[in-house]
């Protein structure tokens, strides 16, 4: 499995406001490179502080790049995947519409009824006791056929990839807006590290609409 980290932070580094609203910080280019990135993955991953926030659908937006997955013989969307100990993902959440797959990674916390819920929408994959037990759940997805993987957010969970080894790359677009904000999420909370830092080798700088798409390799 090869999985592709992708956001968009601010210039001060958040990836959205202390009230956790979505916002726009990517221009035009930069969603149609993210839409490509999708285009060319078999999931896209998110955790459900992601999916309660922003109710994404996390489909390919341009219709000349779904029908170049169907040529390819992939169906039109990548497959979507929510990281959620509990099954909190709301039932008329977008991610669980018919316009693709959706795996729901749960822990053994999440409840039988959310769970019986759940699988009338979504694949189940179950993983850990407390949280999603992230290396478990990957080797999980990659059993089902998910090799390119791309992870949209939030910094929860992109903190706990790193911290569990699983990231091969991160590409960061940093936009041209301040949002500022003690609280405000980042590209990677959770704990944090204090020592053992994940190390980056810079691979590509780009200028893209008004910001600077970076691209990034987990150095060996
Ligand atoms: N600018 C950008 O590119 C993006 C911005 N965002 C923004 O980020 C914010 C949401 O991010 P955030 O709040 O960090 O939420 P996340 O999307 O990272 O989801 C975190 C939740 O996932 C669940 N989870 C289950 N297992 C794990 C695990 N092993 N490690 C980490 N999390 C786990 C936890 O909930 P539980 O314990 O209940 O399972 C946790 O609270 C929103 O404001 C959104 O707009 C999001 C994506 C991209
Ligand atoms: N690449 C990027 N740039 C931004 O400025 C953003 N705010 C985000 N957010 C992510 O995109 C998801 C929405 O996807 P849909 O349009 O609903 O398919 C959102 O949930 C974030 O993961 N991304």
């Amino acid at each position: 499995m090869h999985v592709v980290v992708n956001a968009a932070m601010s210039a001060d580094g958040k990836l959205s406001s202390h009230r956790r609203e979505q916002i726009a910080i990517s221009g035009d280019a930069d969603f149609d490179r993210v839409d490509r990135l999708r285009a060319d993955s078999d999931a896209v991953v998110v955790g459900v502080g992601t999916v309660l926030a922003d109710d994404p659908r996390l489909t390919v937006k341009d219709e000349s790049l779904r029908d170049e997955r169907l040529e390819r013989g992939d169906p039109a969307n990548p497959a979507r995947v929510v990281v959620d100990s509990r099954g909190r993902t709301p039932l008329e959440a977008e991610i669980l519409d018919d316009e693709a797959a959706t795996y729901v990674c749960l822990s053994e916390r999440a409840p039988i009824d959310r769970r019986m819920e759940l699988s009338d929408r979504a694949d189940l994959v179950t993983a850990g006791e407390e949280r999603v037990d992230l290396l478990r759940a990957f080797a999980a997805l990659e059993r089902e056929g998910l090799e390119q993987v791309m992870v949209e957010g939030g910094g929860e969970l992109i903190f706990s990839l790193f911290e569990a080894g699983l990231v091969d790359e991160l590409r960061v677009f940093v936009g041209p807006k301040i949002i500022g904000g003690r609280d405000a999420p980042t590209l990677a909370d959770g704990e944090g590290f204090v020592e053992e830092f994940p190390t980056l080798t810079l691979a590509e700088v780009a200028r893209v609409d008004d910001g600077v798409l970076l691209v990034w390799r987990i150095a060996e």
